[in-house]
């Protein structure tokens, strides 16, 4: 039986590999529908400014084409946001981005762009799609999400992904603390980045967590294993966690 820990799979890296050769394989949304049939509850896609992954196309053909809900990661712009309303997405995860970041380093500055943020927030609301913000585990970004009322945040694992020993240990304090916060808040919390076979029980152990977003860890055990079997193996850590 699965449990209350949803697995939002991220297939970005599909993508990474098809666009390397600028060939129309591998396909990201065949490797979509392929992990929604191995138990993926959701699908998790990032739209770069720079399109050096997603495209456009493949968001539309996600947005079409499949039977579990499509969570498109995005930049605060106005033409991400425009994108995000025509497609109308189950969610939106609003996402720090730099363009010359190997990968999503660090969460949105919610509290120091809340200006900027509110009505966007509003807009993807009144769209009838679940506004997430990517954030560090920190109260003072839990606060500014709680100001911005978003339904849902998403805490940033990379950092504790990153650290070893004492240090991650502390880290998923902090990430216990921000999850217990922003629920007590009536925020539906979320986590991932950098979570692997290795690092991600503590994680999924968190009572408050409601979905992991997890891609490039497993796409790269699909080219040895497949990604049905990667997926059943993530989604069986995630219970057995629970
Ligand atoms: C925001 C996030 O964590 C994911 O989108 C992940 O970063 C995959 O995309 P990149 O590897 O391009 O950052
Ligand atoms: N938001 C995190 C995500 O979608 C997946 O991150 P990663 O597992 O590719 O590092």
């Amino acid at each position: 039986m699965t449990s209350d820990l949803r697995l939002g799979v991220n297939i970005d890296h599909v993508a990474t590999v098809r666009n390397a050769r600028g060939s129309g394989y591998p396909d990201p949304v065949r490797a979509a529908l392929l992990a929604a049939e191995a138990g993926a509850d959701g699908i998790t896609a990032h739209l770069r400014e720079d399109r050096r992954h997603i495209t456009d196309d493949d968001i539309a053909r996600l947005a079409e084409g499949l039977t579990i809900p499509l969570n498109l990661e995005m930049a605060a712009t106005e033409e991400m946001l425009g994108i995000a309303l025509r497609h109308r997405p189950h969610a939106a995860c609003i996402v720090p981005e730099r363009r010359e970041e190997r990968t999503t380093e660090g969460g949105l500055d919610a509290a120091g762009h809340l200006n900027h943020l509110a009505p966007m927030v509003s807009e993807l609301t009144a769209a009838n799609i679940r506004v997430s913000l990517f954030i560090e585990p920190d109260p003072r970004q839990i606060e500014a999400a709680v100001r911005l009322k978003a339904p849902v945040v998403e805490l940033h694992t990379g950092r504790y992904c990153e650290l070893t020993g004492e240090a991650q240990v502390a880290e998923l304090r902090r990430i216990a603390d921000a999850a217990a916060l922003a629920a007590k808040n009536g925020i539906e919390v979320h986590a991932g980045h950098g979570l692997t076979f290795d690092n991600v029980v503590p994680i999924a152990a968190i009572p408050q967590l409601r979905e992991l977003n997890i891609g490039h860890f497993l796409i790269g055990e699909a080219i040895f294993d497949g990604l049905g079997p990667v997926v059943r193996r993530m989604r069986a850590l995630m219970d057995e966690a629970r």
